[in-house]
């Protein structure tokens, strides 16, 4: 059985205070679109070992035991005693980027074992368990234009559709470490909550809709600031950085060109069409 687990992109994200936990509160909408990887699980009931993960396309650092889509599978092992599997991940989302693949593809592995196997869980019970693996993990469950709150595991849903908008999305040759993104933020309540933003036209988004991130990183990687910059220049309605970067989107009208450009050595470059 296969699927197809897609990104998120964060349309503005404050991040508002320091929990005594050592996370961060924080506030910000996601929403999906779709650049995929492919996950595949086949039951092979002759194994020696409960899995055994294939990875293609781009390179995830760490042991297969590290990877998301394993500890999703472990995860619902322990609950269910699930029958030996082969797993097999193409991973065409950039790791490091803000753009949530990780936890999507964790998600859509827990969904995946669900329907294959007859598990019989509900999404608040999916929910609950991808929130176990990361903190914006369980948006994926839904799948749908979400406001969130706390550590990014609180959700609202919204009215929101951004359907018909082209999207660019570039991601320099630079890794930004999500834990070290907070861990140079000043945490502050915002001038201009994203619930209340994200209600104006996009055209107004602008000065008002920010991702509290950009302020520490584009001092430390000018490479993405520069990126925003140019999307900006192309046309974008609006443009941000996604999560803890790297990566940058723009949004253009229904009707653009979008530009071929050279976004240097190694940079990766998705080109689409929103949905919802
Ligand atoms: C901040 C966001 C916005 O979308 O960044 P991106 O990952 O998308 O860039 C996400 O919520 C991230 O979610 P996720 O990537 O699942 O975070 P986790 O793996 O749970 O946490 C990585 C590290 O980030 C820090 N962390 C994460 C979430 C949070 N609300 N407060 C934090 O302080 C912690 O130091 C944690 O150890
Ligand atoms: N299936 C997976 N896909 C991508 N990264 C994974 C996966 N499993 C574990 N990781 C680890 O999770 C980290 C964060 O990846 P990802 O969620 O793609 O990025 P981001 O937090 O920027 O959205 C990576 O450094 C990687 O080592």
């Amino acid at each position: 059985m296969i699927t197809f687990p897609n990104i998120k992109i964060n349309l503005g994200l404050s991040i508002t205070e320091k929990r005594p936990d050592g996370y961060h509160n924080l506030e910000t909408v996601f929403y999906p679109v779709a650049l995929e990887d492919a996950l595949e699980i086949r039951t092979n009931p002759e194994a020696q070992q409960k899995f055994t993960l294939h990875q293609h396309g781009m390179e995830i650092a760490g042991n297969p035991e590290n990877n998301l889509v394993v500890k999703a599978y472990l995860l619902l092992d322990k609950e269910f005693h699930l029958p030996p599997v082969e797993i097999h991940l193409y991973k065409h989302i950039p790791s490091g980027a803000g753009l949530g693949g990780g936890s999507s593809d964790a998600a859509f592995m827990l969904k995946l074992l669900n329907e294959h196997y007859n598990l019989q869980l509900s999404d608040n019970q999916l929910e609950d368990y991808a929130a176990t693996l990361g903190a914006d993990c369980a948006f994926f469950i839904k799948n749908t234009p979400t406001y969130a709150e706390g550590i990014g595991n609180i959700f609202s849903p919204i009215e929101l559709s951004l359907k018909g908008y082209r999207i660019m999305i570039v991601k320099p040759d630079v890794f930004v470490s999500t834990r070290e993104a907070f861990a140079n933020i000043r945490p502050h309540r915002p001038e201009y909550p994203v619930r209340e933003v994200i209600r104006r036209p996009v055209a107004e988004w602008k000065d008002t809709l920010i991702n509290d991130f950009e302020a520490s990183v584009f001092p430390q990687y000018p490479v993405i600031g520069e990126i925003k910059e140019e999307l900006y220049h192309q046309g974008a309605i609006y443009a941000s950085m996604s999560g803890s970067g790297s990566s940058v989107f723009g949004l253009f009208a229904a009707d653009t060109t979008l530009p071929e450009i050279d976004w240097g050595t190694n940079a990766f470059c998705f080109k689409g069409t929103l949905s919802e």
